[in-house]
């Protein structure tokens, strides 16, 4: 497959390199994924909610003003987070109607998970979001509000397309094929309580990827009250019922706490991440697994501080269904000495960018050594160069690149500010975690 087009004329940023091992102690924002699902039902609550420590950033300042303007009031209010305010919500008021818009940017929470919010108002809601938005796959959404009774007007089942509501959704049984994002199970799921016979979703196709955050959907759920039955695979139900208004603090996001995490590995360091959650439903709590299979040393402490020690080796892995982990996953192997085999991540391909030949052509281009597999990417041991690193205005992207570049001097990697769309303080941090190093090269 030939690499997705690039951006021309963007800026380049010189990935820190820093010479020798960190030792940093890293705080991150919080789950974009927990802060989208809690603001989604917190617009469709039975009274005022409040989201402590949330995500500040790209993703989830487009799920505020979609919100917004389906009718939810949402303020800042002061909280105790180092990264940013906490949000208070008062829900979308029944009855809500009229015509409006929503801009879904390049989220895949905003474009799948606020559709069938829209279907619940009166009135047509218009969604459309960046170039690569309209790319992305959108049709077992489109469908499944069809299969529901709910009008869509679209072109090609893809943004931009509208959604003309009449104030309530019968719901019932519902046959969809999600094999292209679990985003799509998860958007029904979120609203399928407000729905007047509640929801019995199927998916019948090739397997649901990125399965955790169905079951982070499942378990918020029933958190807020929502009774799920998902005791057999491929079928969810939803009772009709209330969704009981909340107060929840949000769970740092482990997928960005990632790339800081390799940083250990890229420079045979050491990174500390406090608050780690004892449970929870994220696909970065596989870090505690992945780390160890890549060469690392990996202790979470009595007090919740995840502490990752590189050995000074990295060994290549086979790594399977490691969802929106693998492009962190991936610059780890470009820099290891054995050869890593990914797999269960075709889906990738509908990402921000297709990220497999994004990543493919990355690492070549810097002298590395990847291919394309059906279902994932081989990467075999190279020695790396400097030189840019394109970032497609893919978040993840951009910080392999920034990964790659701990350990080989030289690169540098388009447009970083994309980074804003889950971690706007990326940049910032990471030059605290490599201004920690050793350049003497003791650990
Ligand atoms: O529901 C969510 O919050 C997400 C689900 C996953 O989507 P896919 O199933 O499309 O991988 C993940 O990759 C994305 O970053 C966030
Ligand atoms: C796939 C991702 O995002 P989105 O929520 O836009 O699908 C991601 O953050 O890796």
């Amino acid at each position: 497959m030939s690499a997705p087009s690039t951006t021309p004329s963007t800026q380049f940023w010189p990935a820190p390199h820093p010479g020798g091992p960190v030792n940093a102690t890293v705080e991150v924002p919080g789950s974009k994924s927990l802060t989208n699902r809690y603001l989604i039902l917190a617009g469709l609550a039975d009274g005022p909610c409040r989201l402590r420590s949330p995500l500040h950033s790209r993703d989830s300042a487009l799920m505020v003003r979609a919100l917004r303007s389906l009718g939810a009031v949402i303020e800042e209010i002061d909280g105790e987070g180092p990264f940013g305010a906490d949000l208070q919500i008062t829900p979308i008021p029944a009855g809500a109607s009229g015509d409006t818009t929503v801009d879904c940017g390049l989220a895949g929470t905003v474009m799948r998970f606020v559709p069938p919010v829209a279907a619940l108002r009166t009135g047509t809601t218009a969604f459309d979001g960046d170039e690569h938005a309209r790319r992305r796959p959108m049709g077992a959404v489109i469908n499944a509000l069809r299969g529901l009774g709910v009008e869509v007007h679209d072109d090609d089942g893809a943004l931009p397309f509208a959604v003309a509501g009449y104030g309530e959704v019968k719901g019932g049984r519902l046959v969809i094929d999600a094999s292209a994002s679990s985003q799509f199970v998860s958007a029904l799921l979120l609203v399928g309580a407000r729905f007047t016979e509640g929801l019995h979703l199927e998916h019948v196709g090739k397997p649901v990827p990125s399965l955790d955050h169905i079951a982070m959907t499942v378990q918020v759920l029933r958190e807020v009250g929502v009774v799920v039955d998902d005791s057999v695979p491929n079928h969810w139900r939803i009772e009709p019922g209330t969704v009981n208004a909340f107060d929840v603090r949000i769970e740092p996001d482990l997928s960005n706490a990632g790339p800081f995490l390799a940083a250990a590995l890229a420079t045979g360091g050491t990174v500390r991440m406090p608050h780690w959650p004892a449970t929870t439903t994220q696909v970065g709590e596989k870090w505690r697994t992945i780390l160890p299979q890549l060469g690392a040393d990996v202790v979470l402490t009595e007090d919740s501080t995840l502490v990752v020690r590189g050995t000074g080796r990295i060994t290549g892995a086979e790594l399977a269904d490691t969802s929106e982990l693998a492009p962190t996953v991936a610059a780890i192997c470009a820099l290891a000495q054995t050869p890593s085999v990914l797999t269960g991540i075709a889906h990738l391909r509908g990402h921000e960018t297709d990220r497999l030949a994004a990543l493919v052509a990355e690492i070549c281009r810097l002298g590395g050594d990847a291919e394309e597999t059906v279902d994932g990417l081989i990467i075999r041991p190279a020695e790396l160069h400097g030189g840019p690193f394109h970032s497609y205005e893919d978040h993840r992207m951009a910080t392999a690149g920034a990964i790659i570049g701990l350990a080989v001097p030289g690169v540098e990697v388009e447009n970083i500010a994309t980074t804003a769309k889950t971690m706007p303080q990326f940049p910032e941090l990471w030059e605290a975690l490599t201004a920690t190093a050793d350049s003497s090269g003791t650990r």
